[in-house]
C-alpha cells in the first residue's frame, strides 16, 4: 500500500497566503505549494524556503515550495485562493471588486487546467462575489467551490462574547450568516456559552454592541493596521476549513455556499451553516429564522447580489 501525501496549493503569497502556508505545515495537513505572480517568483521562493527552514525547529515534515508556475500545483487536493489586493482604511471590500475579479478569474483558469479534481476555497475579497466568479470560471460542482467568511466572522463574534463574560473561548458557540460585509447576520438566538443561551447572560445593549463590532470587525483591523487587512485569524479560518475537508471531519461550520433555493435565494453565494467534509460542502442547513432575522439576511443577500452583478458584466 502506498500512502499518498496530500497536496495543498495556496495562491497569493502575501500576508494571508504565507500565514496560511505556515499554519497548514505546522498542522502537517499536507505539502504546500505557494504561488504568486512571475514578477514575485524569487520572493515567493524565498518565503517558502524560510517557512521550510522553520520545520526542524517546530518539528513538522510538510514540504513547502514557492513558484509562479502552475505546473507545480498539478494534482492538488485543495487550492486556496488568496490572490488579489487588500483594502486600506476608508475603503469597503466591494471597492476591490474590479481588480480582484480579473485576478480570481485568471487564477481559476489555471486551477481548472492543473487541479481539475481539487476542492477550491476562496478568500479574496469581496469574497461572496469572488466565490461566484470562481464558480463560473471553474465549472466545478458546487460542493467543490467554497468561500471563507463565516469561520472568521464567527471567530470574531465568539472572541467578543468570551471577553464580555470573561470565560473560555472554547465554551462559546454561535455563528454568523450572510455576506461578508457590514450587514452580515450574527445569530444571537443560536449563540450560547457552555450550552447557556447568551441572551440570558448578557444585557441586550451589550449584545447589540457585540453584534455591531462583529459586523465591522474586518474594518477595525484595517484601521489599526493602516496598510492592509487581517491575516492571522483569516489564515486560521482557512486552515480549519482545509482540515475539516482533508480529514473528512464533517464539521458544522458556516461557509459561503452556492444556493439554489435554500433560504429562498437562487443562483447566489452566501454564508450559511454547512457540513464540511471530504466532499467539500456535503449539506446546507436551513435554519428557522424569525421575521427580523430573515429581513436582515435579505438585506445582506441584496448587497451580495449587487456586487455579483458587477462581476457578471
Ligand atoms: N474572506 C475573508 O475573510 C478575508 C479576505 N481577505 C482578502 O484576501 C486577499 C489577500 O489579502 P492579503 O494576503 O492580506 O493581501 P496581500 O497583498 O498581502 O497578498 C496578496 C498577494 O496576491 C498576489 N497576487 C496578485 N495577483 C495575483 C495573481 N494573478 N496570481 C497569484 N498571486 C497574485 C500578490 O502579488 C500578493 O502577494 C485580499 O483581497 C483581502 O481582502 C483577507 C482577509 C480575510
Ligand atoms: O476587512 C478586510 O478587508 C479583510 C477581511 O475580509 C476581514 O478581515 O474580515
Amino acid at each position: 500500500m502506498t500512502i499518498q501525501r496530500k497536496k495543498i496549493t495556496v495562491v497569493g503569497a502575501g500576508f494571508t497566503g504565507a500565514t496560511t502556508a505556515l499554519m497548514l505545515a505546522q498542522k502537517e495537513l499536507g505539502d504546500v505549494v505557494l504561488v504568486d505572480i512571475p514578477q514575485l517568483e524569487n520572493p515567493t521562493k524565498g518565503k517558502a524556503l524560510d517557512l521550510l527552514e522553520a520545520s526542524p525547529v517546530q518539528g513538522f515534515d510538510s514540504h513547502i515550495v514557492g513558484t509562479s508556475n502552475y505546473e507545480d500545483t498539478a494534482g492538488s487536493d485543495i487550492v486556496i485562493i488568496t490572490a488579489g489586493i487588500a483594502r486600506k482604511p476608508g475603503m469597503s471590500r466591494d471597492d476591490l471588486v474590479n481588480t480582484n475579479a480579473g485576478i480570481v478569474k485568471s487564477v481559476c483558469e489555471n486551477v481548472k487546467t492543473y487541479c481539475p479534481d481539487s476542492i477550491v476555497i476562496i478568500l479574496s475579497n469581496p469574497v461572496d462575489a469572488m466565490t461566484y466568479a470562481a464558480y463560473q470560471t471553474l465549472g466545478f460542482p458546487k460542493n467543490r467551490v467554497i468561500g471563507q467568511s463565516g469561520v472568521l466572522d464567527t471567530a470574531r463574534y465568539c472572541t467578543f462574547i468570551a471577553q464580555e463574560l470573561n470565560v473560555s473561548v472554547e465554551d462559546v458557540r454561535g455563528f454568523v450568516l450572510g455576506g461578508h460585509g457590514d450587514d452580515m447576520v450574527p445569530l444571537v438566538r443560536y449563540s450560547s456559552v457552555g450550552g447557556i443561551p447568551i441572551d440570558t447572560l448578557i444585557p441586550a445593549d451589550r449584545i447589540d454592541a457585540i453584534v455591531q463590532r462583529t459586523r465591522v470587525g474586518g474594518g477595525e483591523i484595517v484601521n489599526l493596521l493602516g496598510n492592509g487587512s487581517a491575516y492571522y485569524a483569516p489564515a486560521a479560518s482557512l486552515v480549519q476549513m482545509t482540515e475539516a475537508i482533508l480529514k473528512d471531519k464533517k464539521r458544522i461550520i458556516p461557509v459561503i455556499a452556492y444556493l439554489e433555493g435554500e433560504y429562498g435565494y437562487q443562483d447566489l453565494f452566501l454564508g450559511v451553516p454547512t457540513i464540511l467534509g471530504g466532499n467539500g460542502i456535503e449539506k446546507i442547513f436551513e435554519l428557522e429564522l424569525t421575521a427580523e432575522e430573515k429581513a436582515a439576511l435579505d438585506t445582506s443577500a441584496d448587497s451580495v447580489r449587487n456586487v455579483i452583478s458587477i462581476v457578471n458584466i
